[in-house]
């Protein structure tokens, strides 16, 4: 075996003892005899391009000198210069202390080269968002006097402060944000586009206070702004849509500026530009989980990490149940249906990117860091899994659509459909018969604004062209998120669960992707619904030793059906 000396990209040398033909190699990854690259502190002396307290993995060029032969060869190392990205959400970064904490966390893995994707501090979204709404109709006078400016202003310059950083990292943003609010003021609109803009400098402002923090305590980073690198979206204000010219955008530019002058990447997430307009966009509430699922796919990392203030994905949200507990495993198909059905834990589009490049998603709890967490991957052995989470969507209006023409109408479904599309409304759960449907619709087709009763109006006129129509609002979509090959046993305990609550189940549908039960019930007594669902099935022993084999003709399962009012 011959000895090798190697250079990391920021030219420390090392000696291995692994034959060259082992390469690719990383300095992190061989036996090293003589220096070993202290990947939190300063290089030796030797190392000329001096990435101070983070040596990452992932060589740009190793020179390989074999001591057998003397001649020295020199190969390019083409390896993947980050393992992992991490995402911090607002709860994670809320405060100096906070920051602190997440910068001891992500050293406390010197073996993973991280890209960091922060959200807004603690509230800051949802204070700039009030501003905002406060801005329309206060008067350009009364502008600098908001009270949500003036909780901002005060929370990054105390953190600037406590972090014993340069306070003009944010000095300049935050007098532009001022100004900002005087514009909106003084025009007496806010816009969409406006909004994105508005609510753009919270991530603007962490990222800046973070990146300024590593480098204070010598762990060398860079801040980027998603919009200047290449996060393309739809001109969706408040919802745009990731476009494909993204990945090799950012995988290109996060690679470039690595070869060139090496340092942790932090980059805002939620945020992007519009493809047409040029203007700053934002992906949506929660929108960074998909910023950071986005960078993984980008760079084919081993793994995105999202960060938050709970153990995992909880069998339900603990602010509705508080014996909520962790779920271990999850598959992209159950994610994705839990968070498009309500679960705030994750953004319903974010699974998307990581399913298209097979990456896992690790969730994890920057409050307790030692929990396992949830990992979502691909498959899973779901042969004893009955149920995994229940989920509540609030606040759902719910229409009966029944035709009025004669059975077997042909088109009769796309001709509704078609209305829902042409007034651009989401449907959420659909329940069919021949001559009638029922439907929810999402409650926010825009996170910003709720479906207004105008748009409702206009929707039921539509369809009275064709159909009797019965709006109901108030209502809520309680998800069964589990293994729908169990849907006989689900569906006894759950309706044996509601009918012992004297509740009536409006609508049941279920889905063609095999791991989600959608019941329908009156918002009032939607959370009462969850308690006493949650302690049949996760607090009243083994589900899975009731489990039999289904007898399916077909192999599927039910599809859908209707309890009528
Ligand atoms: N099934 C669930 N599992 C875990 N958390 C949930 C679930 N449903 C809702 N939540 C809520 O999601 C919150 C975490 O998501 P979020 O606030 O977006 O985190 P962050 O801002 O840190 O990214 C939790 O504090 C919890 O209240
Ligand atoms: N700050 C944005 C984006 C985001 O993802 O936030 P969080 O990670 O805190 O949910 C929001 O509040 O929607």
């Amino acid at each position: 075996m011959a000895a090798a000396r190697v250079r990391c990209h920021c030219n420390a040398l090392f000696t291995s003892h692994r034959n060259s033909s082992t390469l690719p190699i990383s300095p992190t990854r061989v036996g090293f005899t003589a220096l070993k690259c202290p990947r939190k502190f300063l290089l030796s002396s030797s190392c000329t391009r001096n990435v101070s307290g983070s040596c990452l993995k992932g060589t740009v060029r190793a020179v390989m000198e074999e001591e057998k032969t003397g001649a020295i060869k020199e190969r390019e190392v083409e390896e993947k210069r980050f393992t992992c990205v991490m995402k911090f959400g607002g709860s994670s970064v809320a405060t100096a202390e906070r920051m602190r904490e997440v910068a001891d966390l992500i050293l406390a893995f010197p073996e993973e080269s991280p890209v960091i994707v922060l959200s807004a501090m603690g509230k800051t979204t949802n204070n700039l968002l009030l501003a905002g709404e406060k801005a329309v109709s206060c008067g350009v006078s009364n502008a600098s006097e908001i009270e949500e400016l003036s909780v901002i202003k005060e929370l990054h310059l105390r953190t600037v402060k406590e972090l014993k950083i340069d306070p003009s990292v944010v000095t300049s943003f935050l007098e532009e944000l001022e100004q900002l609010l005087k514009g909106i003021a003084m025009m007496k609109e806010l816009t969409l586009r406006t909004r994105d803009y508005l609510v753009s400098f919270g991530e603007c402002l962490s990222t800046r206070i973070f990146a300024a923090y590593l480098n204070k305590i010598g762990v060398k980073a860079r801040q980027y702004d998603a919009f200047e690198i290449g996060f393309i979206t739809t001109d969706d204000f408040t919802n745009g849509d990731i476009l494909e010219a993204t990945y090799p955008a950012v995988a290109k530019r996060l690679y470039d500026d690595w070869m060139h002058d090496p340092a942790v990447p932090i980059i805002t997430g939620f945020l992007g530009k519009g493809w047409k307009t040029g203007a700053v966009t934002t992906l949506g509430r929660g929108g960074s989980d998909l910023t950071a699922t986005t960078i993984g796919k980008a760079l084919g990392l081993q793994e995105i990490q999202v960060w938050k203030d709970v153990d995992g994905v909880l069998t339900c949200d603990p602010t509705i149940y508080k014996r909520a507990t962790p779920v271990p495993f999850l598959t992209f198909d159950e994610a994705a249906e839990l968070a498009y059905f309500g679960a705030q834990v994750l953004h319903p589009q974010s699974m998307r990117p990581a399913r298209e490049g097979e990456i896992p998603v690790r969730v994890k709890n920057s409050y307790n860091p030692k929990a396992p967490g949830t990992i979502i991957t691909k498959t899973r052995d779901m042969t004893k899994t009955v149920l995994t989470s229940i989920v509540l969507k609030r606040n759902v209006t719910m229409l009966d659509i029944a035709s009025t023409r004669m059975l077997g109408q042909v088109g009769f479904l796309a001709k509704v459909f078609s209305i829902f599309e042409d007034l651009e409304i989401s449907v959420d759960v659909v329940a069919t018969s021949e001559v009638s449907l029922s439907l929810t619709l999402d409650p926010s087709k825009l996170w910003s604004r709720e479906l207004i009763q105008q748009e409702l109006d206009h929707v039921v006129e539509e369809l009275e062209k064709i159909a009797v129509v019965n709006l109901s609002k108030g209502r809520a979509i309680i998800s069964l998120i589990g293994n729908v090959q169990h849907s006989s046993l689900i569906l006894e305990r759950a309706f044996h669960v509601l009918w012992t609550k004297g509740i009536n189940v409006q609508m049941i549908s279920q889905g063609a992707s095999k791991v989600n039960i959608s019941l329908i019930v009156n918002d009032d007594e939607a959370e009462g619904c969850v308690e006493a669902l949650h302690k049949s099935f996760f607090e009243s022993g083994d589900l899975s030793e009731l489990l039999i084999q289904p007898r399916l003709g077909n192999g599927s399962p039910v599809r859908t059906m209707q309890v009528d009012n």
